[in-house]
């Protein structure tokens, strides 16, 4: 069973429209509301593939109530801790070309009564015997930025690896902590993370094995339209196919990560296949949807062990 954490979950709301017009009354001509958050993201695509897993998040005020609802609906196990505070709702604008624009609401500030509470519903799950905890997305004010790095911690005590998909300051100070089994940044997560562009494959190598260097086994990469690269300590493989036009990308990095998961055991090549397979059945879902076994296509994903390190990330 694979227990995620997502300690800013959203109600995601998608527009979609013809184009975007920056400063006018814009009309959408269709609505899709998902339960949103990207560790949530990852629960829902897991049960999608009957996958054992369970969402942790804290939920409060009308979106959280309807976020436990729609989770519900998604048939998604969830382990919800009440707050204070106001669940949010993230709003994205889909134009026909697939271009997205997302706004994001800050979410809750989280009370320390609340991030204990959090921690300790996590515990519970541990107990019941989980093979991985995944901890994704932002964190909330209050959380403070060393949240992924308790939550690392927790696991590490009941013997479960942990794998990360966060970004910024919370993703700094996990990697330094080290002790991770996974973390899967986008390429420009992982530039800022080491503090450089990442311009070629060999960029985003070196970036990788730096993090592997603090403690952390794998690195999975996501490069948006260009695909995934998987690094460990030794080995690297990229896998990615035909560009395809967006009916959404949101929650496609998430879809990744879940299929990384979910093809866990299966050799590396394979493996990072699978990923890019189910981020690539996300992108041609509408609002935050996730893939279902149907709506996936291995066909057309090509893996490549070692990648030429001078290969520019714009022509893989
Ligand atoms: N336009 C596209 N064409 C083909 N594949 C795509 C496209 N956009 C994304 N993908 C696939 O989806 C995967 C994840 O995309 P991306 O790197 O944008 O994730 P992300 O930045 O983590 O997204 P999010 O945070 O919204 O989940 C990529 O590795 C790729 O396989
Ligand atoms: O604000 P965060 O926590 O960084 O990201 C939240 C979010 O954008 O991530 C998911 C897509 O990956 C969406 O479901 C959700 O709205």
């Amino acid at each position: 069973m694979i227990v995620t954490v997502t300690p800013n979950p959203s109600v995601d709301r998608a527009l979609d429209l013809e184009c975007l017009a920056v400063g006018e009354v814009n009309r959408a001509h269709a609505t899709h509301v998902h339960a949103g958050g990207k560790g949530i993201n990852v629960s829902r695509a897991l049960v999608a593939h009957g996958r054992p897993t369970r969402a942790v998040l804290p939920a409060g005020g009308p979106d959280g109530e309807l976020l436990v609802r729609l989770l519900d609906d998604h048939g998604v196990p969830a382990r919800a801790v009440p707050v204070a505070g106001e669940t949010r709702s993230n709003i994205t604008l889909v134009e026909s070309t697939g271009v997205t624009t997302k706004v994001n609401a800050p979410g809750p500030a989280l009370g320390p009564d609340d991030v204990a509470a959090l921690l300790d519903a996590v515990a519970a799950e541990l107990v019941g015997g989980a093979r991985l905890v995944v901890g994704a997305g932002s964190l909330p004010a209050g959380t403070g930025a060393d949240f992924f790095v308790r939550l690392a911690e927790l696991a590490g005590r009941h013997g479960v690896p942990c794998a990360l998909d966060t970004s910024g300051e919370p993703l700094a100070r996990a990697v330094a902590a080290g002790g991770l089994d996974l973390v899967k940044p986008n390429d420009e997560e992982l530039g800022a993370l080491v503090g450089c562009d990442l311009v070629v494959v060999g960029d985003v190598v070196d970036a990788a094995r730096r993090v592997v260097a603090r403690g952390t086994r794998r690195v999975l990469v996501s490069l948006g339209v260009h695909g995934a690269l998987l690094v460990d300590a030794t080995s690297t493989w990229w896998a990615g196919g035909p560009p395809l036009v967006p009916a959404s990308t949101v929650g496609a990095g998430d879809a990744t990560l879940a299929g990384f998961l979910a093809a866990e055991g299966e050799e590396p090549a394979r493996q990072l296949a699978t990923a890019v397979a189910w981020g690539r059945a996300a992108v041609l879902l509408p609002g935050t949807a996730v893939p279902a076994p149907a709506d996936i296509r291995t066909d057309d994903v090509r893996v490549a062990a070692d990648p030429d390190p001078d290969l520019a990330l714009k022509e893989l």
